[in-house]
């Protein structure tokens, strides 16, 4: 695709309508890293791609996608910190025409990690939604911050522009009371707000909509269990296109073994780890966050790597992956009573779409359940979603391919239309 020749700037006496701008830019700020798009709400086609990762390190990159025909365009060298990071997408946008003055920008989209009880909906950014995301820190110390930089530092560069924050924390806000309370004293949980808010909730909104028009179904007459497996990871169980449970909690340290992180434990761990191993709180949060899950337990966090190790008969690499397979069948076996029935189980993310042995050992043995997996279907390789399950299977086991800016960049361009209105 090619930029378009701006035909968008509206007289200000125009009677107000649909956003005339047809561009949203979407970034999502992790702990050391910044991935964006820009997007043409028009046919949600991409116009810039990009990423910039290890911000902070000697050794950052930027690697910047063009429009289609352009070749992808690398810098390496010290990027200091989240705004040093904008700056730069900034110019490598620019530099294709695509700069944030342009006029043809409807909004700039956010993705933000935790939004609390507060945001049930994408947010038009305000200093009260600023001050909200910044009282949620303790509650998602590695993402918070890093999505606040990028906020104020986008509104710095354009502030005419509407900046819509879409949270992670949303989609799981239909959750039931059941579900989402930990059972501990009442009074105690209100007043420090302690409850499941659960997350990647972009990501299983689009991948449980993706896997019901995969079945060729509406979203509200399909249960599926949505298996999010990047570095961090989650699991979902969505009820006729409302999510009832999760797998994250008050932080996105709960449930699933991941990358860094350990998921779920006995909590008596940390008292443990206090009075007999003289930790203090935040080395037990740095334990438990960053060097817990499978680069705990092995040394990798990476399942290319780890699987990479297994062929070569690494034991210690065997046992990560043994327990990391073994904890996501606890989850899709709790989510399948949760739900009762289940339509379909929907593999998403770096590792549920790329790592075939993961799936294949995840849903291994539970054919009484109607589970199976097609060996030659998942061994395809594919950017869409498909089914790998038998033509047969009871229940469809699916690949489908999460995209949470484009969700992000639909919901900033719904939001900001609708206010245009
Ligand atoms: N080809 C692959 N095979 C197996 N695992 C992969 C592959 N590509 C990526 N991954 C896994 O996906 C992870 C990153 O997933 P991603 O969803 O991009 O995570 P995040 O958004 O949390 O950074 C990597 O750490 C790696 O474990
Ligand atoms: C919430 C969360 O864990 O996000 P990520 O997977 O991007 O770290
Ligand atoms: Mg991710």
């Amino acid at each position: 695709m090619t930029s378009h020749p701006s035909p968008t700037t509206a007289p200000s006496d125009e009677p107000r309508s649909a956003p005339v701008a047809s561009r949203v830019l979407v970034l999502n700020s992790g702990s050391s890293s910044v991935k964006y798009q820009l997007l043409d709400m028009r046919d949600g086609s991409r116009l810039a791609v990009g990423l910039v990762e290890r911000i902070g390190e000697e050794t950052s990159r930027l690697k910047h996608t063009p429009p289609a025909g352009g070749h992808p365009r690398e810098q390496f060298g010290p990027v200091a910190d989240h705004e040093a990071a904008l700056k730069a997408v900034a110019t490598e946008l620019a530099a294709d025409g695509l700069g944030l003055d342009s006029p043809e920008l409807a909004a700039i989209g956010h993705r933000v990690v935790h939004g609390g009880m507060y945001f049930t909906e994408p947010t038009v950014i305000d200093d009260a939604v600023l001050a909200e995301i910044e009282r949620l820190i303790p509650v998602a110390p590695l993402h918070n911050p890093a999505n606040l930089t990028g906020i104020r530092t986008a509104m710095a560069l354009r502030p005419d522009l509407p900046q819509v924050a879409v949270f992670d924390t949303a989609f799981h806000t239909t959750m039931p009371e059941s579900a989402a309370r930990y059972a501990i004293d009442v009074k105690t949980a209100d007043e420090h707000r302690i409850r499941r808010y659960g997350f990647h909730g972009t990501s299983h909104a689009y991948v449980s909509r993706a896997t019901a028009r995969l079945l060729g179904r509406a979203p509200e007459d399909v249960n599926v269990i949505v298996l999010h497996l990047g570095n961090g990871a989650s699991a979902s169980a969505v009820r006729n296109g409302r999510c009832v449970d999760t797998s994250m909690g008050l932080t996105p340290l709960e449930g699933l073994v991941m990358g860094t992180r350990s998921g779920d434990m006995d909590p008596a761990v940390i008292f443990h780890l206090m009075r007999v191993g003289g930790m203090s709180t935040d080395e037990i949060d740095t334990l438990l966050n960053k060097q817990s899950g499978l680069i705990g337990l092995c040394g990798d966090n990476d399942m290319r790597e780890i699987r990479r190790r297994i062929d070569e008969g690494d034991e210690q690499a065997r046992l990560a992956f043994d327990i990391y397979i073994h904890r996501l069948k606890k989850y899709i076996g709790a989510y399948y009573a949760v739900l009762g029935r289940v339509d379909a189980i929907a593999f998403t993310a770096g590792v549920g779409e790329n790592a075939a042995p993961v799936r294949e050992a995840a849903i291994a043995g539970l054919e009484e359940m109607g589970l199976a997996v097609d060996g030659d279907l998942n061994a395809v390789r594919s950017d869409e979603p498909r089914l790998i399950s038998p033509p047969d299977a009871r229940v469809a086991v699916a690949v489908v391919p999460t995209d949470e800016e484009l969700e992000i960049a639909t919901q900033t361009y719904a939001l900001v239309g609708k206010n245009h209105a």
